[in-house]
């Protein structure tokens, strides 16, 4: 054990800095379901399914967790995909996804889930919806947590999956109550953003709120195109902003929040190291920069990680780090009264921190 008398100040501000971020109250706005799977769960799904090639031993899968480029990542995310083959698997995933939210005091995450991925596979749409929401049930009652759905399209999967994933948005019979958003994801190279318009259309005209991923792996066109043509609210990244002045100050003025996800930029390759990364050009611009995790255990980190290395960048200190938090509760689409609730909490919590 080191002994704390002689460590550096400095040592002991950033200890107590992520002391501080492990138990503030907290809100993720931008985590995928199946990138979520912790290697628990992942040896759990492989066990159950054996012929898998996802490796279950946990060094062995964090090489496998390891990408040479986007499109690579892509491909083994595909592989854990296929892992997930019931509606058992679709709940055994989704609960344990919670606690592990719950673990890092998450109180409000909205998950993005790709139903096309499991009915294309072969699970029913019902028994899918069905999973999900009682696991977000189970969830809710034994750690506290509140889940709501992001339904996103995978892109490069065509307009066919866009067709399906609007319907299991929007057909009454199957829409479950979690749903707050729909998105799109997946590789942005060759899968431009405006063929979407119409399903984003009909979902929106559905009551939901329109959050794609843009401008991650191409440049600001995209995140124009996301704005003018799928209307979008947030942006999913958005990393590719910070090349455009206009764009930075039109993101800025219309209060259009980025999700932003440092570790996930460096470990698809999209940004070459974290200090190179553009997050302190979002913050100078004026822009609500929300901080989130993606896809935690396949780049090797989780929320708090993803606080504190926001921290580390943009020099922030306790109450610093509480208004990141606050963004991303204003930036939520939780109803007016479960945010002020959230922010009250985050304000409690980091009083009395400063005070102790
Ligand atoms: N950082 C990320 N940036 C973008 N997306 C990310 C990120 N992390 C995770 N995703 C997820 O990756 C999925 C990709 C799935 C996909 O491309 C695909 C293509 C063809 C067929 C099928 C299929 O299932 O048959 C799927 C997306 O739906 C999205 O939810
Ligand atoms: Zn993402």
């Amino acid at each position: 054990m080191t002994d704390q008398s002689t460590a550096p100040a400095a040592d002991r501000a950033a200890r107590d800095l992520h002391a501080f971020i492990a138990a503030l109250p907290k809100a993720e706005l931008h985590v995928h379901h199946v990138g979520s799977a912790s290697p628990r769960i992942v040896a759990e799904l492989a066990a159950r399914h054996p012929d898998s090639k996802v490796p279950t031993d946990p060094e062995a899968l964090a090489d496998y967790f390891t990408f040479t480029d986007f499109a690579h990542f892509i491909e083994v995310y595909l592989s854990v995909v296929d892992l997930i083959r019931t509606p058992e698997d679709v709940r055994l995933l989704t609960y344990e996804v919670a606690r592990e939210l719950a673990r890092q005091q998450v109180r409000y995450a909205e998950l993005t889930v790709t139903p096309y991925s499991s009915t294309r596979r072969g699970i029913d749409a019902r028994a899918f919806m069905d999973a999900i929401e009682d696991a977000r049930k189970a969830a809710e009652a034994d750690f506290g947590t509140i889940l709501r759905w992001c339904f996103d399209i995978p892109g490069e999967a065509g307009l066919e999956a866009a067709e399906e994933t609007v319907r299991l948005a929007t057909d009454d019979r199957l829409r479950p109550e979690g749903l707050v958003s729909f998105g799109l994801g997946g590789p942005e190279i060759g899968v431009p953003r405006p063929q979407f318009k119409p399903y984003f259309d009909r979902a929106i005209a559905a009551g939901l709120r329109s959050v794609p991923h843009a401008g991650e792996t191409t440049g600001p066109q995209t995140v124009w195109d996301a704005l003018t043509h799928l209307r979008a609210e947030r942006i999913g990244h958005g990393t590719s902003s910070a090349q455009d002045p206009k764009l930075l100050a039109h993101l800025a003025e219309h209060r259009i929040p980025l999700e932003v996800c440092p570790t996930s930029n460096i470990a698809t390759r999209a940004v070459r190291t974290l200090d190179e990364h553009p997050i302190k050009e979002f913050a100078a611009a004026g822009v609500l920069v929300t901080v989130n995790s993606d896809d935690p255990p396949m780049f090797g980190t989780d929320l708090n990680n993803e606080y504190a290395v926001a921290a580390r960048l943009l020099d922030l200190d306790e109450r610093g780090v509480a208004e990141l938090a606050k963004n991303a509760v204003e930036a939520s689409f939780l109803d007016a009264a479960g945010k002020a609730r959230l922010a009250e909490e985050i304000d409690t919590y980091t009083a009395r921190w400063l005070a102790a």
